[in-house]
């Protein structure tokens, strides 16, 4: 027999065409796919993909438009791990743009917020900033702040026998003789500390301003992170960023303002139900007005939805209802699909018409990327995979001995209550009802240590479905050649730990 035709006669399982058309709605955690022929690496699985059509990526994968997920910190670690960060919106336009503005400044290998001091702070001032763990080494300049001239660096020894802390000025103690380098790459200015032996390398520009800073630390940690693949960048070569905005009038305010400062590669018309006149009018509007900027629209979770928006020039999908952690509209709505159904349905569709999506909520495990993408996803948004990492959000507080930060759906009471109400309440509406909850999720460490191990498990998890790329996993899907199955109850036991004593799961 032909290798076709034996591999033909041997086909069991199901095409997902089949296995989603029978009316029941399938979670991730519902389906399992069935092993392909394996012929490359796992390291040789190309990951790259598109975000939106036109905007391209190394990494599927983006943190969602969230106040307990996405500002200007998380946005900058996942463009620079060559993914994407969308700026949630439920803060003032000023404050959105100026997370955008961040991202855009930010230049990977240097320090984030660099803490700058005036020659007239006192040693005192010094200390706070030690006591907080944010001092080593601090750059002076004449305005106290990056863009000032630098006059002079700070570091412990300086300070160590000065007695009078409140009485003493930081221009008296300083070393006024830095050496800083003018407008060094990441890469130049890990080699000049090396060099120099010094803890801190200001960066200036030609006129002696302060423009960024390089510390031993950073320069040393960009270079022990695993290699993901490129930061996702513009044609200037400054991070990508994105933003959520809502379909009311002064949402397009916010767009125009955040494009118009060059601070916005890619939009999304944040809402539950994005088969709406709201957003495609909304979408006209923006089409209009920026034809080049990027819009996602959404969320959707059926082909018909996802049909209308895609007609209507949307740029991507965001495909979810329901799904997330902190989600509870399918039990006040009841309107919502399986995260896994959701999915396929929507790419199908979408795909056909040279539409990405982004499969949004309900990601726990790297076992959930790969279905995502298996199932015709081009990238996974995640909100609470994210929350709790150290460049979420929000401070660390303890809750019975464990270390946590909080976490909230957008829809919940507390998240409207600090200022999206106007979504839930609208003129008419006196009540206000939650589609979300608020509480908090254990500390995760850096999102710069979770996404390479998280995307070298999803490399694995495609190498086993014997797809050397996304396009390939998609044709596979497409043509019914990638078969999957729906688990039983016992199934699913069957396949997570189970007749253990004792163990701890340790993921990487
Ligand atoms: N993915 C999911 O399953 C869910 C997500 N969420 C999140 O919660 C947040 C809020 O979601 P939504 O409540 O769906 O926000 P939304 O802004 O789409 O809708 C809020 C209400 O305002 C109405 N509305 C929107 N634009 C309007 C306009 N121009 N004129 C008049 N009325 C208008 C809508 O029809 C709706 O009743 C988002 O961040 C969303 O991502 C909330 C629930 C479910
Ligand atoms: O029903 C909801 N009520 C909410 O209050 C809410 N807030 C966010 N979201 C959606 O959940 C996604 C994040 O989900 P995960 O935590 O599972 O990653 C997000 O990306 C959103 O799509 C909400 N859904
Ligand atoms: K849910």
């Amino acid at each position: 027999m032909e290798n076709g035709a034996a591999q033909q006669a041997c086909a069991d399982g199901y095409a997902a065409a089949q296995l989603f058309g029978q009316g029941t709605t399938y979670t991730y955690d519902d389906v399992i796919f069935l092993p392909g022929h394996i012929d490359f690496a796992a390291h040789d699985v190309d990951l790259s993909t598109h975000l939106t059509k036109k905007i391209q990526l190394a990494a599927p994968i983006v943190s969602s438009p969230m106040d307990t997920v996405t500002e200007a910190e998380m946005a900058i670690a996942m463009a620079t791990l060559g993914g994407l960060g969308f700026l949630h919106n439920n803060m003032t336009l000023g404050e959105q743009l100026s997370h955008a503005q961040r991202v855009k400044r930010h230049v990977p290998g240097f320090v984030l917020a660099p803490v700058v001091l005036g020659p007239q702070a006192t040693v005192a001032e010094y200390d706070a900033l030690r006591a907080q763990g944010s001092a080593g080494g601090v750059c002076v300049t004449d305005s106290g702040g990056v863009g000032g001239r630098l006059v002079g660096v700070v570091a412990g020894r300086d300070v160590d026998f000065v007695a009078d802390r409140q009485g003493t000025l930081l221009r008296e103690v300083m070393t006024a003789d830095v050496e800083a380098a003018q407008e060094a790459s990441a890469e130049e200015a890990l080699a000049q500390l090396q060099r120099s032996k010094r803890k801190v390398l200001p960066i200036v520009n030609a006129a002696g301003e302060l423009v960024r800073v390089a510390t031993r630390e950073t320069s040393l940690d960009e270079r022990r992170r695993p290699r993901l693949g490129k930061p996702s960048t513009d044609a200037g070569g400054r991070l990508l960023v994105g933003a959520a905005v809502g379909t009311r009038d002064d949402d397009r305010e916010r767009v125009d303002a955040l494009r118009g400062a060059g601070a916005l590669d890619v939009v999304i018309l944040d809402s539950s139900q994005g088969d709406s006149v709201y957003q495609l009018q909304m979408l006209a509007l923006l089409k209009r007005a920026h034809p080049d900027l990027e819009v996602v629209a959404g969320n959707v979770v059926t082909g018909a939805q996802a049909q209308r928006l895609a007609e209507a020039g949307a740029d991507a999908l965001r495909v979810g209802m329901g799904s997330g952690s902190i989600c509870t509209t399918q039990e006040v709505c009841a309107v919502g699909r399986g995260q896994a159904a959701a999915v396929f349905q929507v790419s199908r569709v979408a795909n056909g018409l040279g539409v990405p999506t982004i499969a949004d909520g309900g990601i726990q495990t790297s076992g959930h990327v790969v279905k995502a993408l298996a199932l015709g996803a081009s990238t996974v948004m995640c909100g609470s995979l994210f929350a709790g990492t150290a460049e979420a959000p929000g401070k660390y507080f303890e809750v019975d001995g464990v270390r946590v930060k909080a976490y909230r759906g957008m829809g919940s009471l507390e998240a409207m209550a600090k200022g999206s109400e106007t979504r839930y309440y609208s003129d008419t509406q006196a009540l206000k009802i939650a589609q979300g909850v608020a509480g908090t999720v254990r500390d995760k460490g850096s999102v710069r240590r979770t996404v390479p191990y998280l995307l070298q498990a999803v490399r694995q998890g495609l190498q086993d479905l014997g797809a050397r790329d996304l396009p390939a996993a998609r044709a596979a899907l497409a043509s019914g050649a990638q078969r999957v199955e729906a688990r039983s109850s016992s199934a699913q036991a069957e396949g997570n730990v189970h007749d253990m004593h004792s163990f701890k799961k340790v993921r990487w």
